[in-house]
């Protein structure tokens, strides 16, 4: 099989948090419902709402959280990064996000890496998200569909990868991946499907 014909690695963290953060976590994004915008496709003077890509909210803070979460996420990278061969470029967390995605959200397939930046210091090499949706699940759909460069009609392949309460997944930056329709009959905003990302940028080999 060819590279192009193969998925990315990807690796995942069960039980990344317990049940305490997340719980700490639910009642934060309730609290915070109201901060929560339009989430957006590009960077920098490109990013754009566009939804026939990307229909999601997202809230730029981690509040009161931030620094458990942020010592958390950054204690993993330099594993992931090894234990994926992706080593020795060394990362540094630099961009985290929460968002939520409703009734009938998807993200199309991209990929994380931003082009368009030519400081390649602020390259995105890992790509880290956190799942911490309310139990019972009261969505469907929502998996991470993690795809090979081609797409199957030419020989690739992709993955779906359940979102579960309190998993990690990370795979690096620059695989294509989409995030299939949620069905979330209810509407309520604590039933949505709740993802921090995270971004790590390169800092050099
Ligand atoms: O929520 C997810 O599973 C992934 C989200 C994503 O791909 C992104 O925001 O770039
Ligand atoms: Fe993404």
């Amino acid at each position: 099989m060819s590279v192009f014909q193969k998925l990315a690695p990807y690796r995942i963290i069960r039980g990344f948090l317990g049940e305490e953060l997340v719980e700490q976590l639910l009642a934060y994004v309730q609290d915070s419902q109201d901060g929560f915008e339009p989430t957006r496709v590009g960077s920098g003077e490109n990013a754009r709402m566009d939804p026939e890509i990307r229909t999601s909210v997202v809230l730029p803070r981690l509040g009161p959280l931030k620094k458990a979460l942020i010592s958390r996420f950054d204690a993993v990278s330099d594993w992931a990064m090894e234990d994926m061969k992706l080593s020795p470029l060394s990362v540094k967390l630099q961009e985290v996000e929460l968002v939520a995605h409703g009734d009938g959200a998807f993200y199309s397939r991209h990929i994380d890496t931003q082009m368009q930046n030519p400081d390649s210091s602020r390259l995105r090499v890992l790509t880290a998200v956190y799942y911490f949706h309310a139990s019972p699940k009261r969505f469907s759909g929502g998996e991470l569909r993690l795809h090979s460069f081609l797409l199957p009609e030419h020989g690739g392949h992709y993955q779906d990868i359940e979102p579960e309460r309190d998993m990690l997944l990370l795979f690096p930056s620059w695989a294509p991946h989409e995030v299939r329709p949620i069905s979330c009959p209810s509407g309520a905003f604590a039933d949505h499907r709740f993802a921090i990302n995270c971004w790590y940028h390169a800092t050099g080999a």
